[in-house]
């Protein structure tokens, strides 16, 4: 076997950002330099294996079947074998870094990165939308249905519209460079599956003329680079009215970020990490030390002043 090997990151992603429930989500890049995303490996072997290491990897079943690595790599040999028959066998590992059902897109992390590292390990086969139909699919055998607000963003970096059209599934918008992203993890696990169960089948006229207007309005402005009112339409009258409950602490970190020049606050994904938008950096520090030391449940917990990460996942030859 060569000493070839791929290695892969793919950012931490926020879904939903309050206005587009399973429509809108954007990757995330702490301001510190810090990773904020796992990583994987792939390499030539004979055998083909799953090893797991990182912060979180103990909170990962341990039978390598039940994680979502090994259904990327059998899903994506099958779909290769497709169209090549001869195939040099791989192995991988895996860096857990990100805490999982943690509403920072996870599993979709890890979806990612290993597509990424497989694609790239064997000579780019798939195009962008190839790609992204792969990672819909396995996200959505894990969370309860497909959704691409996690792995979208976290694939083509910046902030994303789902577009679902079969040679267009998502899009890139423009986003205003200047906005700081707070995000604070509490340390609990809330399962995705679980947050969707609790959501109301239907919803009602007065909510779904609400949200069509907010998302109109909020990609209007992204596009005249209105600020002021992109964020004046970040609310989210979908999921958070049902989900905050499973939040320990969220209202009183509302009425912080909303009293300390917040210009929006909601929560990620299917929470716990909520996040708050700031146009300045006094205003981002102040709120991620508040949230650091009241919305942090547990030692797993974190909080880290994040912009946009404008590249999203990246793979490396070495
Ligand atoms: N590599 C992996 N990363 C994350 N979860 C995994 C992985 N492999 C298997 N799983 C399982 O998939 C499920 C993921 O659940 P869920 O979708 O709620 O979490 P998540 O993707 O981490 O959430 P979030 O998007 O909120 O961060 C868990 O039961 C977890 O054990
Ligand atoms: N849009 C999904 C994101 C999950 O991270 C949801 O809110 O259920």
């Amino acid at each position: 076997m060569s000493g070839e090997m791929v290695r892969a990151y793919a950012p931490a992603s926020t879904g939903n950002v309050s206005l587009g429930f399973d429509l809108l989500g954007a990757a995330l890049k702490p301001i510190d330099g810090s990773l904020l995303g796992d990583e994987v490996e792939v390499f030539a072997s004979e055998h083909f294996d799953i090893q797991v290491k990182g912060r979180f990897a103990h909170k990962l079943p341990s039978d390598p079947k039940d994680n979502i690595l090994y259904h990327c790599h059998q899903h994506f040999i099958a779909k290769l074998t497709e169209r090549q028959k001869e195939l040099v066998p791989c192995a991988m590992v895996l860096y857990k870094n990100l805490p999982i059902g943690s509403g920072l897109g996870s599993s979709a992390s890890s979806v990612v990165a290993a597509l990424h590292a497989l694609n790239s390990f064997y000579h780019e086969p798939f195009n962008h939308d190839e790609m992204l139909l792969m990672m819909g699919e396995l996200e959505g055998q894990i969370s309860g249905s497909v959704h691409y607000d996690n792995v979208a963003p976290c694939y083509l970096g910046g902030l994303v519209l789902m577009a679902e059209q079969a040679e267009r599934i998502a899009v890139q918008l423009p986003v205003f460079e200047e906005w700081y992203w707070v995000v604070c993890y509490s340390g609990i696990k809330v399962s995705t599956s679980e947050a969707r169960k609790i959501l109301p089948q239907q919803v009602s006229l007065k909510n779904t003329l609400t949200f069509g207007r907010q998302l109109g309005v909020f990609v209007h402005a992204l596009h005249c680079g209105d600020r002021k009112l992109a964020a004046s339409v970040m609310h989210d009258v979908i999921a958070e009215p049902y989900r905050k409950a499973l939040l320990p602490g969220f209202d009183a970190a509302r009425q912080f970020a909303n009293d300390n020049q917040a210009l929006a606050f909601g929560i990620s994904g299917s929470g716990p990490t909520v996040f708050a938008v700031c146009d300045n950096l006094d205003a981002a520090q102040r709120i991620n030390q508040w949230l650091s030391q009241h919305y942090i449940q547990n030692a797993d917990g974190f909080s880290h002043i994040c912009q946009l990460d404008p590249q999203g996942s990246t793979a490396t030859r070495v």
